[in-house]
């Protein structure tokens, strides 16, 4: 379970979030909109624990973040989330496999069995026969397949995706949004998806809007 309460953000004297809550259940996957620069992808960074709030609690599964050091947030991250940033940081010296594989790596999975993990994810993002390329090697919209693909592979509890479809073509927006909502709904883990595409949103079991004065159902 993600539990957000009263949650608020500043920077330099002005408030950008303000009294935010949320709670999501194990298989809940829920879109948040909202204009530019309300405060959605510093919202994001808060759950990644990636930044601190100002004043709030931020837990999962019962993990306050509030007591948790660097070094654990650190491996709440790795073990725990999975990301769909607008900043891919795919690895270029890394195969697409490699690069999918390493979630598992980092979690001390190895051997064929992780790589065969990596393999199905690559496959269910239609990048199947480009196991052994390189980054450089890719478009835009196959990077981002790449990094959802990654951001899936170790199982995480919770997926964080900031306009994942962005650079996709309609077809394979709508593959990559069917395919994160039956991998968050399957395992029983939890979504939040960040987008400005109603199309997008409507894939999430919920809409969220945030506006300065909170985050609204
Ligand atoms: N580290 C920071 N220092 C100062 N201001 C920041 C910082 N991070 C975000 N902001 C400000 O907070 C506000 C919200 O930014 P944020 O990126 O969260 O918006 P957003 O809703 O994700 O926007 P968009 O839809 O355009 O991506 C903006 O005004 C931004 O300038």
């Amino acid at each position: 379970m993600l539990e957000i309460s009263d949650l608020y953000r500043r920077f330099n004297g002005r408030s950008v979030l303000e009294a935010i809550s949320l709670r999501l259940e194990p298989s809940e996957y829920v879109a948040i909109t909202g204009e530019s620069g309300v405060g959605k992808s510093t919202l994001l960074n808060l759950i990644a624990g990636l930044d601190r709030p100002d004043r709030g609690r931020l837990a999962l599964d019962g993990e306050d973040y509030a007591t948790l050091g660097e070094d654990a947030l650190t491996r709440l991250r790795r073990d725990k989330l999975g990301f769909v940033f607008q900043a891919f940081h795919i690895l270029p010296h890394l195969t697409l496999r490699q690069n999918v594989t390493l979630p598992l790596w980092l979690k001390g999975q190895g051997g064929r069995r992780a790589e065969r993990q990596a393999e199905s994810l690559l496959d269910a993002v239609g990048l199947g026969d480009r196991a052994e390329s390189w980054p450089r090697e890719l478009s835009g919209g196959e990077m981002q397949r790449v990094a959802i693909a990654r951001a899936l592979v170790h199982q995480p509890r919770l997926v964080l995706a900031d306009e994942p479809t962005g650079n996709l073509d309609p077809t394979n927006a709508a593959r990559v949004l069917k395919l994160l909502g039956e991998r968050i709904r399957d395992s029983g883990a939890m979504g939040i998806l960040v987008t400005h595409s109603p199309e997008a949103a409507k894939s999430a079991d919920r809409v969220l809007q945030l506006t300065p004065e909170g985050l609204h159902g």
